[in-house]
């Protein structure tokens, strides 16, 4: 199976994938199809996976041979995906659990008029896995922005956001990645200018969260509760406004997640980790997407601080804690990621 070649081939390319938390998500329920409608704006952060692919001209058009490694690569495999495979991309990609990389490939070999270059897919695994980090969708879209190079099919970002939006509903916003309201299901996307200087600290406990079991305990809770009469449009605009004036106290205070609540019955490890987050020092300490993972925002050179106290403090009760600073994404910042140079440890 295929590992990273040394030397790489000449052709060889690298995407890199980050993660992301959701500063903002609101749930506005739940749509006919099943799918809920959200509002949520999201940033992209550290840690990121990366993508190494290249042609293989030993291999029959249409051939994708995937291979992962990588801290997380075990993580990935608990999940029951394989961490090396061999697949024709035009046909039987469906059946049994798929790497979204596989999906993504085949999505995109669809838009091809005959089969495509056979390829080689290494992937990196560092993205902690069922976190609501959203290291799948954001590998999907990595690879499709590779393979668009790879097979040079000159595919604008529009046009491979919506390629994406067929993978995940959440596949769509790491195609340019940055600070992006998403609303739809999370397809729908609009860019977020950010001025805010800070520092994302994510921690993450051993534990993992299934993104449809999250929803689903959603519905259940959202039936017992009345909903709250916003909706989520003027949190997220309230949210909006403090990021574009670079308000660190304020969108501090406005940080917010409707799927919280579902995340701790799912992974008591979370709310656990998020009563640690908070005594360490993190003030308004949330949770990202469906969890487990939990972040809080701290100013510039603040995070290290942070992230040491969390650190220290789960040591001291036993606890295994993957801590991460990152970062926020200025206005400027879209994909290529470039990783600021920042601590990415776990303990
Ligand atoms: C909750 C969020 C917040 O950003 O992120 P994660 O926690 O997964 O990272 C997203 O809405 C997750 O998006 P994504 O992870 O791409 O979801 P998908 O793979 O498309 O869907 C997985 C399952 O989640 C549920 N789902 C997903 C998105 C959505 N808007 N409504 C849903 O009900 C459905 O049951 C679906 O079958
Ligand atoms: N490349 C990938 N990386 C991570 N998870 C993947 C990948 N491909 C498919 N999956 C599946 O997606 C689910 C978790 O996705 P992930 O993106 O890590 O978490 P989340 O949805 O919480 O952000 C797992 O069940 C895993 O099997």
């Amino acid at each position: 199976m295929s590992e990273v070649p040394s030397p790489l081939p000449a052709d060889a390319l690298t995407e890199v994938a980050p993660a992301k938390v959701n500063l903002g998500l609101w749930v506005l329920g739940r749509r006919e199809d099943g799918l809920h409608a959200i509002d949520t704006v999201m940033a992209s952060v550290e840690p990121v996976d990366e993508l190494v692919l290249w042609r293989d001209p030993e291999a029959a058009p249409g051939t994708l041979t995937l291979s992962v490694t990588g801290p997380e690569a075990e993580s990935l495999a608990e999940t029951g995906l394989a961490l090396a495979e061999v697949v024709d991309l035009r046909g039987g990609t469906h059946g049994g659990v798929r790497n979204l990389v596989v999906r993504a490939a085949a999505e995109l070999a669809r838009s091809t008029p005959g089969p495509p270059a056979a390829v080689r897919i290494h992937l990196i695994k560092r993205i902690p896995v069922g976190a609501g980090l959203g290291g799948g969708s954001s590998d999907a879209a990595a690879a499709l922005r590779g393979l668009n190079r790879l097979w040079g099919l000159g595919l604008t970002p529009d046009q491979l956001e919506r390629v994406a939006a067929r993978i995940g509903a959440d596949v769509a916003f790491f195609v340019r990645g940055g600070v992006r309201r998403a609303t739809g299901v999370g397809e729908r996307l609009a860019m977020v200018p950010c001025a805010l200087a800070a520092e994302c600290v994510i921690a993450v406990p051993p534990s993992r969260v299934v993104t449809a079991q999250a929803y689903r305990l959603w519905d259940t809770l959202s039936s017992e509760t009345p909903m709250q009469a916003d909706g989520g449009g003027h949190g997220a605009e309230a949210l909006i406004s403090a990021l574009a004036r670079g308000d660190l106290r304020r969108a501090i205070r406005l940080l917010h997640n409707d799927l919280a609540t579902a995340a701790y019955r799912l992974s008591p490890s979370t709310q656990r980790l998020l009563r640690l987050l908070e005594t360490a020092g993190g003030e308004g300490a949330c949770v990202s997407g469906s969890g487990s993972a939990v972040f809080a925002l701290a100013a510039p050179g603040a995070g290290g601080g942070l992230a040491n106290e969390i650190r220290r403090r789960a040591a001291a009760e036993g606890w295994t804690v993957r801590v991460y600073v990152s970062r926020l994404p200025s206005q400027e910042a879209a994909l290529p990621w470039r990783a600021p140079g920042t601590v990415v440890e776990s303990i």
